[in-house]
């Protein structure tokens, strides 16, 4: 694939730093390169040459390091201007390649290019982003597992079996005449739901890593006083939140972004619910309710001393109906151990925020319920994003239509069709069927020299 443009730009962070790289990938990288660094090293190797601005007056001694087309990348000739990390000397080496005819890069445009000329797939490039997005040991891993194809290889796989099956149920159409019952044989459907399993295999492990890349948000609810800021602050390792023995202190919702054993998450803690004349603290209430609207999971906050409260049945049941929530029964260093209540049959985890006492059960709970497991089991997953995940439910949905349709003994046509646009949806994870719309949303997120 020609691309016209030879394209620049900065690739290391922005302000001062050690070093600081210019990037020039195209057709003329190599004339643009030379201009301002004189001669070229041999391709593969470090030269070490004087750099000059457009003026020509020497600025900056640096390393060069020439990638010769195809092996870059990008896939086209690529050159690094490897100098010194000065703001104002990177941007005269930048304005440098543009006078010898090179362009500012886009955000992205480095990796783009390396997908249109088949360096990385859609998927791997993604997988760059999350890389340099990765907010924990756990997320790095797991991206670096995308950029090295391990997610793209079980989307292939997968594609290529339902090619298979394509083929299987288009060579019915084919043969239709001749009065051949080829889908009434068991063994297209026998392989088709094994295909759904893998499916489904997939689509539990892309769950996983695009709660790795993406967070889960939490919000801490209760009645007044039950301790939802104090577990905030233990969460968060911070004295966040204000604590008081007064009911109603909380007033408005105070989100913090933590990292829990590896997972990104947000917790939010929320006014404490109860019936109040105080019009700011309705208020509070009023976002709190909105708080567990937006929640993905709700941990529930009760008094472990107190048994089976009217007001929290009546609160836990106002929850919406599908919303996830965990009941947590905090203050049990102050519960009556001896009393044996209802202990055995309460349900809920049951720990001390302001102790830390059973902190580990409530992490655990939450790992599992994010679909990510014991932490000791890390590294099995990859990075995946909702994109990933709603082409996975897509590709689902039209597996559903064809499976219904040839329990039913429906037209082989149909079945075709609904397989074929299962395939399509699939293609779309790896960049086998794109459009330029999505090229565009995934690789505008990126930094610019990426
Ligand atoms: N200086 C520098 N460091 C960097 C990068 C870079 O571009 N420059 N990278 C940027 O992401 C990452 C390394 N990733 C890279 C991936 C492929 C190729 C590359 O040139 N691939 C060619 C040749 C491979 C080879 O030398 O054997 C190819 O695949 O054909 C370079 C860097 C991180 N560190
Ligand atoms: N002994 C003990 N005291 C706790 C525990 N958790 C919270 N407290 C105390 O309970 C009181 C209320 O704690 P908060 O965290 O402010 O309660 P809250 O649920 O945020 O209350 P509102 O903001 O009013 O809704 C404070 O005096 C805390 O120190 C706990 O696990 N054990
Ligand atoms: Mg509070």
């Amino acid at each position: 694939m020609a691309t016209a443009d030879t394209i620049a730009a900065i690739a290391t962070a922005p302000g001062r730093g050690a070093i600081g790289l210019l990037r020039i990938s195209g057709p003329i990288a190599l004339e643009v390169a030379t201009s301002i660094a004189g001669s070229l090293p041999p391709p593969r190797q470090a030269g070490l040459r004087t750099f000059r601005d457009r003026d020509g007056a020497a600025i900056d001694q640096g390393l060069v390091l020439v990638f010769p087309a195809p092996r870059s990348y990008t896939g086209e000739h690529l050159v690094e201007l490897q100098g010194h990390g000065g703001v104002v000397l990177l941007q005269l080496l930048l304005e440098a390649a543009i006078a010898a005819g090179a362009r500012m890069a886009r955000p992205g445009e480095f990796s783009e290019r390396a997908f249109l000329n088949g360096r990385l797939d859609l998927a791997q490039a993604e997988a760059v982003g999350d890389l340099i997005d990765a907010a924990s040991r756990q997320a790095v891993v797991a991206a670096q597992r995308s950029l090295e194809g391990a997610f793209s290889e079980r989307v292939t796989a997968l594609a290529d079996e339902l090619m298979a099956l394509r083929a299987w149920v288009e060579g019915a159409l084919d043969f239709s005449d001749e009065d051949v019952d080829w889908l009434a044989d068991d063994g297209l459907r026998t392989r088709l739901a094994n295909w759904s399993d893998s499916l489904d295999a997939l689509i539990a492990q892309v769950g996983q890593g695009r709660r790795l890349r993406e967070g889960l948000v939490v919000a801490i609810v209760g009645q007044p006083n039950v301790g939802k800021s104090t577990l905030l602050n233990r969460l968060a390792g911070v004295e966040a939140a204000i604590v008081s023995d007064q009911p109603g202190t909380t007033r408005d919702t105070l989100r913090e972004h933590l990292v829990l054993e590896g997972m990104p998450i947000t917790i939010v803690d929320t006014a404490g619910l109860r019936e109040t004349d105080d019009r700011i603290e309705q208020e509070g209430i009023r976002r709190s309710w909105s708080a567990v609207d937006k929640a993905e999971l709700v941990l529930y906050l009760v008094d472990d001393r107190h048994d089976e409260h009217p007001q929290d049945l009546e609160l836990l049941a106002r929850l919406p109906v599908d919303r996830p929530r965990i009941v947590v029964r905090n203050k049990c260093d102050l519960a009556d151990r001896s009393a044996q209540r209802l202990d055995a049959a309460s349900t809920g985890i049951r720990l001390s925020a302001a102790t830390g006492e059973g902190i580990g059960l409530l992490t655990t709970a939450i790992r599992e319920f994010a679909g990510l497991g014991a932490a000791d089991q890390q590294g099995s997953s990859f990075t995946a994003r909702t994109r990933h995940v709603l082409a996975l439910a897509e590709t689902r949905r039209h597996l559903e239509v064809a499976m219904r349709s040839l329990a039913a003994s429906s037209a082989a046509e149909l079945i075709a069709e609904e397989l074929r646009l299962a395939h399509a949806a699939l293609g779309e994870i790896t960049g086998q069927v794109t459009s330029e719309d999505l090229l565009g949303r995934i690789f505008a997120s990126f930094c610019i020299g990426k």
